[in-house]
This record gives structure tokens, C-alpha cells and sequence, in this order.
């Protein structure tokens, strides 16, 4: 796992957005999986600007996101679908039946899930993964506990992801209790991981991912098991790290 260390959230953001630009001009046409949450917000204004001043084009680009809430219309405005609608999608040239997002609003939601990880393969796999990290070290909405092995699933979300993902929603009331997301292996399954953490809400989660234990009660740790994975963090979400460095590589 190799870890960056950037000043602040906005060199965090250009970085990466330089790399997704990168392979995308590089390797087409690519397969690139997108989070969700505040964290890849800035990414993805960055991206739109580069679309806008550069023409970097995405109509080759096939994309899968992480999650989606269950129960929520595709339309809803705190849908994972709207979400990518607006910040990414509607500016970009992105072609609509290349990207894809788990439907919430499924009647048959096992089937959703099983349908998906085989959309994921018939693309032959996500070249690039974009991840965040929740405060209990969640990656997707796969809570602690969750099993290595897990393919995409509903999960129950825990009180605490519900908190932290609350300022999405006008009351908490309307914050769903159930999400489908990808599963841990299938995370593990994509060829390259880019972990994004930003600020000091995510020290403590940091510090865990980089020098603590591979363990189930932390999620994010499965990623030690995946030899391509980099950690993209700012100073503030690094603080706690007690080794001290710019980039350097963790086993
Ligand atoms: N499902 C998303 C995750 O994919 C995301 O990583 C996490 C952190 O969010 P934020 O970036 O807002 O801190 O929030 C949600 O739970």
C-alpha cells in the first residue's frame, strides 16, 4: 500500500483527478468505479473543469459506483443517482448506458445485486477504484463485521453511518436504513484502488487503515491485501500517522 501525503483537500483533489484524467486518455476504454459522500466532491468539480477546458472526452468511459440507498427513487434528490447526475454526469460527455449505479428502488433486490456484479464483469472488471472511508473504516456501505469474501449485498446501515451522512438530508428520519453496495472482495477485485481521506474527521480512521491490524472489525484493512492501493491523503487526515513522510510505502 503505498501512502501520499498532500497538504490539503484541494492538491488531494487535483492529484486525482490528474490520474483518472491520465487513464483515461491512456488506457480506453477504461472502467473507472466512483464514490459517493463528500470527500470525491472537489474530484469530481475538477473533472467537469477539465472537460470543459481541456475536452477530455468520457463517451468510451464505462463507470460503476460503490452504492446506492435502498428505497430511494433513482430521482430522489439524495439518491446516489442524483448525486452522480448532477456533480458528474450531466457535465461530462459520459454515454448514460455506460454508467451504472445499483437501483435501490428494486422490487427483487438480491437479483439486483447478483445483476450487477455481473455487469462489473462483463466489463471485464474496474481498472480504477476510487474509495473513501467512513469514520469506522466502511468502504462502500460495507460496515464492520462485514466479510472479505462479500460480493455486492444489502447491508443495514449502522447508527453511525446514518449520523455521518446526515447534513445529505433535510431530517433524519428520511435517511435510509438499508443500502446495496459493492462487497469487500468485490473491491478487491478491481485492478487499481485510490483511497481518498481529507481532513481530521478521518485521522483516526487513517492512522487504523496504515498502522493497525488487518481486521474484519475495520473494513478498509481488506485493502492491505490488494497489491495495488494508494492511499491519498491530506495533512490533517494524516496527523495521527506515526510514521512521517510524503510518500512511502506500507506492507
Ligand atoms: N457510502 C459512502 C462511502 O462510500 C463514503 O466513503 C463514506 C464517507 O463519506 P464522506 O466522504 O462524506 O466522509 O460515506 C458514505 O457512507
Amino acid at each position: 500500500m503505498r501512502v501520499i501525503q498532500v497538504p490539503n483537500a484541494q492538491e488531494m483533489n487535483r492529484w486525482a483527478a490528474a490520474h483518472i484524467i491520465q487513464l483515461v486518455q491512456t488506457q480506453p476504454p477504461s472502467v473507472l468505479g466512483f464514490a459517493t459522500g463528500s470527500t470525491p466532491e472537489g474530484i469530481y468539480r475538477e473533472l467537469v473543469a477539465d472537460h470543459r477546458q481541456n475536452g477530455t472526452s468520457y463517451k468510451e468511459v464505462v463507470t460503476f459506483n460503490l452504492d446506492e440507498y435502498v428505497g430511494l427513487k433513482r430521482d430522489h434528490p439524495n439518491s446516489y443517482h442524483t448525486y452522480m447526475q448532477t456533480r458528474l454526469f450531466d457535465h461530462l460527455d459520459c454515454v448514460s448506458h455506460r454508467t451504472h449505479i445499483p437501483a435501490g428502488d428494486a422490487t427483487d433486490l438480491a437479483a439486483e445485486c447478483h445483476r450487477y456484479e455481473q455487469q462489473i464483469s462483463r466489463y471485464g472488471g474496474i481498472d480504477l477504484q476510487l474509495l473513501g472511508i467512513g469514520r469506522n473504516g466502511h468502504i462502500g456501505f460495507n460496515e464492520p463485521g462485514t466479510s472479505f469474501d462479500s460480493r455486492t449485498h444489502v447491508v443495514k446501515l449502522t447508527e453511525s453511518t446514518r449520523n455521518a451522512n446526515a447534513h445529505f438530508f433535510q431530517r433524519k428520519e428520511e435517511i435510509p436504513t438499508h443500502a446495496i453496495t459493492m462487497g469487500i472482495a468485490s473491491i478487491l477485485s478491481s485492478r487499481q484502488i485510490l483511497l481518498l481521506a481529507a481532513g481530521h474527521t478521518k485521522a483516526e480512521a487513517i492512522a487504523r487503515l496504515i498502522e493497525g491490524p488487518v481486521d474484519a472489525d475495520f473494513p478498509a484493512s481488506a485493502l492491505k491485501q490488494h497489491s495495488d492501493v494508494t492511499v491519498l491523503a491530506d495533512e490533517s487526515a494524516c496527523q495521527h500517522l506515526a510514521k512521517k513522510g510524503k510518500i512511502f510505502d506500507v506492507g
